[in-house]
């Protein structure tokens, strides 16, 4: 089942919908998986973690390996972290509490350089990648997490103390392993910064009108005025990319406006912090982004409109 990789020894730095999937998933691969977490500490410890899939059926990891403090983790090969982006600068102590020497540390988070404030604050010698998760889930309850649909993870390398980029590659291919040993699609990524742009073609319209609107997908796809809002958003995110010198492939907007139209009714992940009065991600998703752009002599108006509205509303919520 593991084919020719070793067996890491795997922490999932913050145990929310992604942390407790793809934790789950990789333990029931028969990896040793070890879980930190913060207010559903309890539950897990007593109940362990369920996920509900649309996919793969009902699925139970009890006992889990659960911890409420990263200095009770054993050393581990690989971190992935599964906390907002909005934690990361407090996530350090807890990374270099758990990791091995040599550790990789992924970040499985949507946004633009989000592996940047977490990197000033690791040595150089744990590398750090990026991990785009394309899948829908959220947490339902403490330790229950509903999976509605897809569930691909791609891969790529930030920075570390990998040699070269040969060296680099291997780094990359061992975590696809991992995902593909726990019978999820994995691709590497051969430039994080440009994947990271790509995917938010995504994010910026569907994230933040789902909480502008109060919609989730369905709704704003049936709708004219959301529709044509949500194509104008993502042609400006294309544009913003193509002027910070990234390629988005022809016809890559039109094509997810399709696959949303597919997908089954889904609340980005930016309405359930909403909802639960937790921070919104927005530096990450709108705010580097925007900056990257200005700084590429772009102006992007709808996208900095959505986020200053964003703002506003994150201001009253939290
Ligand atoms: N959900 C989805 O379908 C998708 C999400 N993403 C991205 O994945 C990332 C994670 O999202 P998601 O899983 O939805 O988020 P969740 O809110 O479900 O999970 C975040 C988890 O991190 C925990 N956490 C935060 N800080 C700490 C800390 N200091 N110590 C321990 N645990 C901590 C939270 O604990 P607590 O309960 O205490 O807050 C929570 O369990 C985001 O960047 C998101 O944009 C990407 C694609 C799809
Ligand atoms: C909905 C989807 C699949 C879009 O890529 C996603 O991954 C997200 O919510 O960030």
């Amino acid at each position: 089942m593991m084919g020719t990789i070793a067996r890491p020894t795997i922490g999932i730095i913050g145990t929310g919908a992604i942390g407790g999937f793809y934790g789950v998933m990789l333990a029931r691969a028969g990896f040793d998986v070890h879980f930190l977490l913060r207010s559903e500490f309890s539950a897990v410890a007593e109940h362990g973690l369920q996920v509900d899939s649309a996919p793969f059926g009902a699925m139970t990891l009890n006992p889990v390996q659960a911890y409420s403090n990263a200095a009770d983790m054993p050393p581990c090969d690989w971190l992935l972290v599964g906390a907002k982006t909005t934690s990361n600068a407090d996530l350090a102590p807890a990374i270099l509490a758990a990791a091995a020497p040599g550790a990789k540390v992924l970040l499985l988070q949507n946004g633009l350089d989000v592996e940047d404030s977490l990197r000033e604050l690791l040595p150089d010698s744990l590398h750090v990648l990026g991990g785009l998760c394309y899948i829908c889930v959220h947490r339902e309850g403490p330790g229950v997490i509903t999976h509605q649909a897809l569930g691909a993870v791609h891969v790529g390398y930030h920075s570390g103390s990998a040699a070269d980029e040969a060296a680099s590659k291997v780094i990359v291919e061992e975590g696809v392993s991992l995902f593909r040993a726990a019978g999820i699609d994995s691709q590497a990524m051969a430039n994080l910064h440009q994947a990271r742009w790509q995917k938010l073609v995504w994010n910026i319209p569907y994230n933040g009108l789902s909480v502008l609107l109060g919609a989730s997908t369905t709704p704003l796809m049936a709708n004219a005025d959301s529709r044509e809002l949500i194509k104008a958003l993502m042609a400006e995110v294309v544009q913003g990319a193509i002027a910070c010198g990234h390629d988005v492939p022809a016809g890559y907007a039109e094509h997810l406006f399709m696959v949303t139209e597919k997908m089954p009714d889904y609340w980005p992940s930016m309405y359930h912090d909403y909802l639960h009065k937790r921070p919104l991600e927005l530096d990450a998703i709108y705010g580097k982004p925007l900056a990257a752009a200005k700084a590429a002599g772009c102006e992007l108006p709808r996208i900095e409109a959505l986020y200053r509205s964003l703002s506003f509303i994150d201001r009253r919520n939290t």
